[in-house]
């Protein structure tokens, strides 16, 4: 295993001159919401650096700065400001050592298969990849073991370093961060229920229109039902020994529904879940094992691993997403009002940061992981 050496926040020329490694990375996608946020992240990462952006044709051969539409609360990193926007081909990104992909779902699975031909490592945060056997989609906090796919990923498409690793849909992110200490603790889940309410942020920029979004709920977004109740139950299960494919994506019973509210950022889910084996955990033994939870990612010394992946809130009125989603600068989720359920057998309340967790942070993070179990392969 393969850890990074300092953990400190200087520059990228004292990381140098202190031997430290330094992965560059590219963004595609830089212009949008999670590109924004990948930028922003990256620029104040101590291992990595900012080598290639990318976006459309619309955007490319001008200045970040003049192509993107900066939505974050901090100012366009230095660095970046300048920089010139690329279009998303291979041949541009080709020093760099990892690639990360916020990229619009309608062109991310051919850009993105491209880059992989290329033998390049791809951290996309798009739907395109994520149902397919071989490629891992990895939580950060839930199941890097999945990413011991990555070998026969390479193998099938007789790539040297390249592989593509997804991230989850956002609100899937804090429903499996949830579900997975309790499922390792007290068994496979019987039936699931969920009700989101989640950000603006969600839609990208500009997103829905304000006049949908201003007092109002809109009880539906597209194609976001499915993808929790396919999504959870890969992330769940295990990959075999020959870590090759698959064991066990559950038959869990799984209901989501979807609601898009006036917060900017952070989801909020409402979770009834039914264990298989009854009677069902004590409420008490339920908060102590979400509680106590500690992801590989924390074991590991990961750089942007939250210091607790669960932050467990005794309140009676959170998580709340404008106090909360920040909690763990992020990465953490916040778990809150955790009691009997009259229907299955408990409910509780979470919030996850849909751009950071649930998006641009998990690339950040799976890709400490990868390169911590030595499956990033650095160019010298
Ligand atoms: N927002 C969120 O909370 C989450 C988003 N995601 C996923 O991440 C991805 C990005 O989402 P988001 O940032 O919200 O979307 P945005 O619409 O804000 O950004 C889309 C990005 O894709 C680029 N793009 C569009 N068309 C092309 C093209 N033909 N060639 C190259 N680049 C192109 C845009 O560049 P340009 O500016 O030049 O048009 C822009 O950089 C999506 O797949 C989304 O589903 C995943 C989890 C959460
Ligand atoms: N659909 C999510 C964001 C998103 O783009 O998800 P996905 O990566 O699964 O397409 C939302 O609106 O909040």
């Amino acid at each position: 295993m393969r850890t990074f050496p300092f953990k400190s926040s200087t520059n990228t020329a004292e990381a140098i001159f202190f031997g430290r490694i330094i992965l560059k990375a590219g963004i595609l996608g830089a212009t949008g919401t999670v590109g924004q946020r990948f930028i922003s992240l990256l620029s104040q990462h101590p291992y990595f650096t900012i080598q290639v952006i990318g976006a459309s044709s619309r955007s490319a051969g001008k200045k970040y700065s003049e192509a993107t539409r900066w939505k974050m609360t901090t100012p366009i990193p230095d660095e970046v400001k300048d920089m010139i926007v690329q279009e998303c081909k291979d041949e541009f990104f080709k020093e760099c050592d990892v690639i990360f992909s916020g990229l619009d779902a309608d062109v991310a699975g051919y850009i993105e298969s491209a880059f992989l031909k290329a033998d390049l490592a791809v951290f996309s945060n798009a739907k395109n990849h994520r149902r397919d056997h071989t490629v891992p989609l990895v939580v950060p906090t839930v199941n890097p073991s999945h990413l011991d796919l990555i070998p026969y990923q390479r193998s099938l498409h007789s790539l040297h370093k390249g592989f593509i690793v997804t991230n989850s849909n956002c609100s899937t992110t804090g429903l499996v961060v949830a579900l997975k200490p309790l499922q390792d603790a007290f068994g496979p889940f019987e039936s699931i229920i969920v009700q989101t309410m989640q950000a603006i942020s969600g839609a990208g920029y500009p997103g829905v229109a304000s006049l949908d979004i201003h007092d109002n709920v809109i009880p539906f977004i597209n194609g976001e039902e499915e993808k929790m109740e396919y999504e959870t139950l890969k992330i769940l299960g295990d990959i075999n020994e020959t870590a090759t494919g698959f064991n066990n994506i559950s038959f869990t019973k799984i209901s989501a529904t979807c609601n898009r509210v006036p917060v900017v950022d952070g989801h909020t889910e409402c979770v009834s879940i039914k264990f298989k084996k009854q009677p069902s955990p004590s409420i008490e033994q339920i908060i102590n094992t979400l509680d106590s939870y500690v992801s590989e990612s924390q074991k590991l010394g990961c750089y942007s691993s939250p210091k607790k992946a669960i932050i467990f809130n005794m309140d009676q009125d959170r998580p709340q997403p404008r106090l909360d989603r920040d909690n763990g600068n992020g990465y953490s989720v916040t778990i809150g009002r955790v009691r009997k359920c009259n229907v299955l057998d408990i409910k509780f309340t979470l919030l996850v940061h849909n751009t950071i967790l649930g998006a641009a942070g998990s690339g950040i993070l799976n890709a400490e992981i990868a390169y911590a179990k030595g499956l990033i392969k650095v160019k010298t």
